[in-house]
């Protein structure tokens, strides 16, 4: 009873309110109170210029915290998200083609190595599908310095399809000229002709100055005979460089948000495929030396599936991977102190039945100034433009892989002078 004696008044009294207020705003009212109050023309201006100042300002201070990447380091800090990374760290590419030799000595003066010496995985959206890094280690692998890692689904069909034609059409090319034969050594070139039983060009080689001079290659003519002898047992690897396709932008970007491996610190993109029988010799990327401007990390992304053999074994860890077409491999060679790890020592084992197809891409733990860029090809040894190049080395098998562009390592200038590139 006396909550809806209180109700009433309570209404009575809005009622009141409301009648007083109506009472004030009849037109013909002039409310007295307020007439000198009316602020001065001066002072509303001046009060609105001054709240849009402080719109301006508080706007200016927004836009320069988030340009900044202040706001989004905290949001990152808060929730543990990785905006920052993702939209502002984007790598600064280094300038793809031949350098301007006019500006060249001023640039390489300038030229800053970054060092890169750890991977920092992480969980990406590919085309709203989440990758997701998955470490392979064992007891092994846990005792040595090497992490090995697997993503699913990194490249999707059609960009490993169109990487498989475009490696294809470009072989395709440049086969219609035998290649030109590298070997390691004279000794590796005795072995390999005796492999496939020519006698007649081992007494060849016996008789003519063999390597064309200042070079481990042999001449076109014996290079052409050679090559017919070995049946193409070997690899065949293309390479392109950053800038020369967009597909290269926007991998290197992709391999820096999943991996942290900065695209400043990538060299050239490598696809090879191997015919059935072929493998490649177990091989360190890194030389077993103290030189840091080596190959920290290697991604290998598989274009297809191989139907038998072929898989990316790593004896020392006992750790053996089978081709999964649009799966990337990442792993690191050398430890956080650059010293380059004999564990990661790994060999692509024969393929058995089909063939088998990759994309290769090595990240530097010291870059240097030439890197990733194309390098001019060596006046010798004599060469046309469309021809390619094989380099054998003295292992037992997958010793050989064709190149489409020089292996300097075949040229004894370039040994001589090797790792002091710019
Ligand atoms: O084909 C593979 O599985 C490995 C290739 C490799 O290690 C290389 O080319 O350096
Ligand atoms: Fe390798």
């Amino acid at each position: 009873m006396a909550g809806a004696e209180r109700r009433k008044n309570r209404k009575t009294k809005r009622g009141e309110n409301t009648l007083e207020r109506e009472e004030e705003n009849k037109p013909g009212n002039i409310d007295v109170d307020n007439i000198d109050q009316r602020p001065h023309w001066f002072t509303v201006l001046w009060t609105k210029l001054f709240n849009i100042t402080n719109w301006i300002v508080i706007g200016l201070l927004i836009v320069m915290i988030i340009s900044d990447g202040t706001l989004i380091r905290i949001v990152d800090f808060v929730f543990g998200t990785q905006l920052f990374r993702r939209f502002y760290m984007t790598q600064q590419p280094p300038p793809s083609g031949p350098p301007d030799p006019s500006q060249l000595e001023e640039e390489i003066k300038n030229f800053k190595p970054t060092i890169l010496n750890k991977l920092d995985m992480n969980e990406i959206y590919l085309y709203n599908k989440l990758l997701q890094p998955q470490e392979i280690s064992n007891d092994l692998s846990r005792e040595s310095s090497v992490r090995i890692f697997l993503i699913d689904d990194f490249l999707t069909e059609l960009e490993c399809d169109g990487l498989v034609k475009a490696h294809h059409h470009h072989v395709d090319e440049m086969s219609k000229e035998s290649p030109i034969l590298c070997f390691d050594s004279i000794d590796t070139l005795h072995k390999h002709l005796k492999d496939i039983d020519k006698e007649h060009l081992v007494k060849l080689c016996n008789d003519i100055e063999v390597f064309t001079t200042g070079t481990h290659c042999l001449n076109s003519s014996f290079s052409a005979e050679l090559t017919n002898s070995m049946h193409h047992q070997w690899s065949y690897s293309t390479a392109f460089y950053l800038g020369e396709s967009r597909f290269s932008h926007s991998f290197g970007k992709r391999v820096y948000e999943a991996t942290g491996l900065m695209a400043s610190n990538g060299g050239k993109f490598q696809i090879t495929s191997y015919p059935e029988g072929v493998g490649y010799k177990t091989h360190t990327d890194c030389t077993l030396n103290t030189e840091k401007r080596d190959r920290f990390a290697t991604i290998l992304v598989y274009l297809d599936d191989v139907e038998e053999g072929g898989e990316t074994n790593f004896p020392k860890l006992g750790i053996s991977i089978k081709p999964k077409k649009a799966q990337a491999l990442v792993w690191t060679n050398m430890d956080e102190d650059g010293n380059c790890d004999p564990m990661s020592i790994h060999e692509a084992s024969k393929v058995q039945v089909g063939k088998k197809y990759i994309l290769q891409r090595w990240f530097y733990y010291e870059n240097f100034y030439s890197l990733g860029r194309r390098q001019k090809e060596p006046d010798i040894p004599e060469r046309s433009p469309g021809q390619g190049y094989v380099s054998c080395d003295a292992y037992d098998h997958g010793s050989c892989r064709w190149y489409d562009e020089w292996g300097y390592d075949h040229i004894v200038d370039y040994v001589a002078m090797k790792h002091k590139l710019h």
